[in-house]
């Protein structure tokens, strides 16, 4: 990819200014909790202190997985072409949320082993039909990597609005998530491998031996870009790619689930001011996110028990960014609605 660099979003003035319009409005202090966090930072992303919600838009990334012939998924690999075409009919969940909360939906081929051919509706960026399998070769070339990168970073160019949400859709896309989770954080593999899309326990044991068997087999991969192309997804490296292309334009950026966290691993790495952009939208079921987030210092607005993906937390999550943005721009101050202020 293209050099980038992201500026923090830090801004002291700023921050002082938005801290005492969020202090200034009619309720005790801090009683808005993550609310508050939430418009202290849309305000300190967009360098105002009446940030706003415009055109919000999810995107979501399709894409294949070589190990999944190792049978490390309940599904087979056609599921993740099939359900492409259930998000271009309007079927899925993220369809139902998208809709339901006034959000743009994008689906992006970005490299899916089915010909979908031209069609309305999905923008192909295929990077190639599936990766390779990461138990005997590396997911993907350095060239497809930065290729995949590059495309992401530039179809966020292209948005016209200031909130962006990421989903992904992948067979077998929580065994390279998991193996992209280990390599860079070094947390247990027990703890980075969970049940996917519904693997039993036992299912769960030999996926971790699957992984890990391909985790010794690219022992030399370490650094954030090779661990990407060892075992990442074509979708994983283009959300990668698209959220630093999201930071350079400021926008409000939107955290799904335990895939797109690990991309958001990989591409904070490269440039961790991308973190300050993030709002993590939910804490996800598989069991490896709760750490992941934990290792990010990120703490995720939702709790619902979700292990779908799609980008379906982030649409869930975009009501309580408007309600955020909303009580600063809209709500009363001690002066002008005449309630007293704390006594000390
Ligand atoms: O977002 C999550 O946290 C999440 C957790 C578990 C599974 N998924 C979805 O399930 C699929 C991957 O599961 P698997 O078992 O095939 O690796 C993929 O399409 C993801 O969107 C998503
Ligand atoms: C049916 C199905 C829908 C999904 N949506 C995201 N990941 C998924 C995985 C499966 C298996």
């Amino acid at each position: 990819m293209q050099p980038c660099e992201i500026q923090a979003i830090h801004d002291a003035s700023l921050a002082a200014r938005l801290d005492a319009a969020i202090d200034n409005k009619t309720k005790p202090r801090g009683s808005l909790g993550a609310l508050e966090k939430l418009a202290r930072q849309a305000g300190l992303i967009q360098r105002t202190v009446t940030p706003s919600i415009e055109r919000p838009a999810i995107m979501v990334f399709a894409g294949d997985h070589g190990i999944a012939a190792e049978n490390v998924s309940p599904y087979p690999q056609s599921v993740t072409w099939q359900m492409v075409e259930n998000f271009l009919a309007q079927g899925a969940a993220i369809n139902v949320f998208a809709r339901q909360h006034g959000c743009e939906l994008q689906v992006v081929d970005a490299g899916v082993n089915h010909d979908f051919g031209p069609r309305d509706g999905l923008i192909d960026r295929k990077i190639g039909r599936g990766t390779g399998n990461f138990l005997h070769e590396p997911a993907m070339s350095a060239e497809q990597r930065d290729r995949a990168m590059q495309a992401g970073r530039e179809l966020v160019r292209g948005l016209p609005g200031n909130v962006i949400g990421f989903g992904e859709m992948g067979i077998a896309n929580t065994s390279a998530a998991a193996a992209v989770m280990h390599r860079l954080t070094g947390i247990a593999l027990e703890d980075c491998v969970g049940a996917g899309a519904g693997l039993e326990e036992a299912g769960v044991l030999r996926k971790r031996g699957i992984i890990s068997r391909g985790l010794q087999r690219h022992a030399d991969a370490v650094e954030p870009l090779q661990v990407l192309s060892a075992f990442g997804g074509f979708e994983i490296a283009m959300i990668a790619g698209a959220m630093l292309g999201a930071a350079e334009r400021r926008m409000i950026i939107l955290v799904d689930g335990f895939i797109v966290t690990s991309a958001l691993l990989v591409a904070s790495r490269l440039q961790p001011a991308l973190l300050d952009y993030c709002v993590f939208s939910h804490c996800s079921d598989e069991r490896g996110h709760a750490l992941m987030l934990r290792h990010l210092g990120a703490e995720p607005l939702l709790r619902l028990g979700l292990r779908l993906g799609e980008g379906s937390g982030c649409a869930l999550a975009l009501p309580l960014l408007r309600s955020a943005i909303g009580f600063l721009n809209e709500m009363a101050t001690f002066d002008s609605a005449g309630v007293s202020e704390r006594n000390d």
